[in-house]
């Protein structure tokens, strides 16, 4: 049984850091506090996911996550997914779908370090790699500022492998953004440094109009974009249906929307979406994203998994739904290989293919250095 629910924050260091809209950039090393969330059995055995703090309140493991958890068998983790989800309504906003799917997550981790397997294995089991693309950060002043900043670091990710890259271009607070002809800039310098085989996307980060969403994207239709993602408000399912209405470039969604599995069947079913988007750190976790694949599955419609790491891996390595792994954020000045002193080894380390190979340790795949972060605990 379920006999402790914990998060434990320690600290670690970090190359990057996010602004004031939240958008990653790089930064000098420094140090940083993270936390990570432990669900222990009466085995003694521990499921983790790492968490931001402030995003999985004590409040929010004293009022319902401890109540639903402690005393549970973990292997019936559908049934207490349902039961943590029902607990959002009466939370009235406190209990998000993040939370929720940072607590699915180790119970996944959990289970899956019980039976000595992959998590991806014992959701599935489908397929023991997958494509990455290259999922850029933001534009910036400093590496990725101009078109041909952006033009030479997609010449250099072809070269070590990824098939296909997907732009985040310039966002507030960068001083003129967001610009619909700047990405425009931005994305054709891209296509004429790579040629036509390279699969290209883009991620407007939910800034624009429905005229300006229309024009950005008929001209990414014109440079042969794979797909077009999140240029308005996702709460807006009407602007992203008439979007959709217009365009043939496949619009891809949503990403950051509310409400999990059942958000994603409006978008499939008003045709808001051409592709179908979800992941564990968005959507409630890995338990409603392997509900989303298989609605999508149903309407013939691709799921893309949002995120990178382990959970995502999980859903990944379960379905053969999602046909790439997003990979990043990427940026010039960052070493994205880089273990961390939290962690042994990185989880999704790309080969010469630009594929990523499925963990193979049991658990969701995340190779954790105890040690250190025992040792670094903050009380
Ligand atoms: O912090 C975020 O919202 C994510 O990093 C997001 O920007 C990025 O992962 C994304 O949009 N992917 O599609
Ligand atoms: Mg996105």
């Amino acid at each position: 049984m379920i006999e402790r629910v914990a998060v434990r924050t320690f600290t670690t260091t970090a190359c990057t850091s996010v602004d004031a809209e939240g958008h990653r950039h790089p930064a000098p090393e420094h140090e940083v506090t993270e936390a990570l969330l432990e669900v222990t059995d009466t085995d003694g055995v521990t499921g983790y996911c790492q968490v931001q703090p402030d995003q999985l309140r004590p409040a929010v493991l004293d009022k319902h996550v401890r109540p639903v958890l402690l005393g549970q068998d973990p292997w019936d983790r559908e049934r207490l997914w349902r039961l943590l989800a029902r607990r959002q309504r009466g939370a009235h906003g406190g209990f998000t779908d993040r939370a929720l799917g940072f607590v699915d997550t180790a119970l996944w981790d959990l289970v899956a370090r019980k039976a000595g397997l992959p998590a991806w294995k014992l959701a599935g089991g489908a397929r023991d790699k997958v494509p990455a693309y290259a999922s850029t950060m933001c534009g910036d002043t400093a590496g990725l500022a101009t078109p041909g900043d952006y033009a030479d670091f997609a010449k250099h990710l072809v070269a070590v492998g990824y098939r296909a890259i997907k732009l985040h271009t310039w966002m507030p607070p960068v001083p003129g953004a967001p610009s619909v002809s700047r990405d425009v800039e931005a994305c054709r310098a891209v296509r004429e440094a790579v040629g036509p085989d390279v699969e290209l996307m883009l991620d407007a980060s939910h800034w624009y109009s429905r005229t300006e969403a229309l024009r950005l994207g008929r001209a990414l239709q014109e440079l042969g974009f794979y797909w077009f993602e999140e240029p308005m408000e996702e709460a807006s399912v009407s602007s992203y249906r008439w979007l959709a209405d217009q365009l043939d470039i496949p619009v891809i969604g949503p990403e950051v929307a509310w409400g999990k599995h059942l958000t994603r069947a409006e978008w499939i079913s008003t045709g808001a979406c051409d592709v179908l988007r979800a992941g564990p750190a968005g959507s409630g976790g890995i338990t409603p994203v392997l509900k989303a694949v298989h609605l999508a599955e149903s309407f013939n419609v691709d799921c893309e998994i949002h995120g990178n790491g382990s959970a995502s891996l999980t859903v990944l390595g379960a379905t053969d739904a999602g046909r790439w792994y997003e990979r990043g954020l990427l940026h010039p000045h960052v070493d994205f290989d880089r273990v961390p002193p939290h962690r042994n080894t990185i989880v999704d380390p790309l080969d010469e293919n630009g594929d990523v190979a499925l963990p193979v340790i049991p658990g969701i795949g995340d190779d954790w250095n105890l040690e250190h972060i025992g040792v670094h605990t903050l009380e």
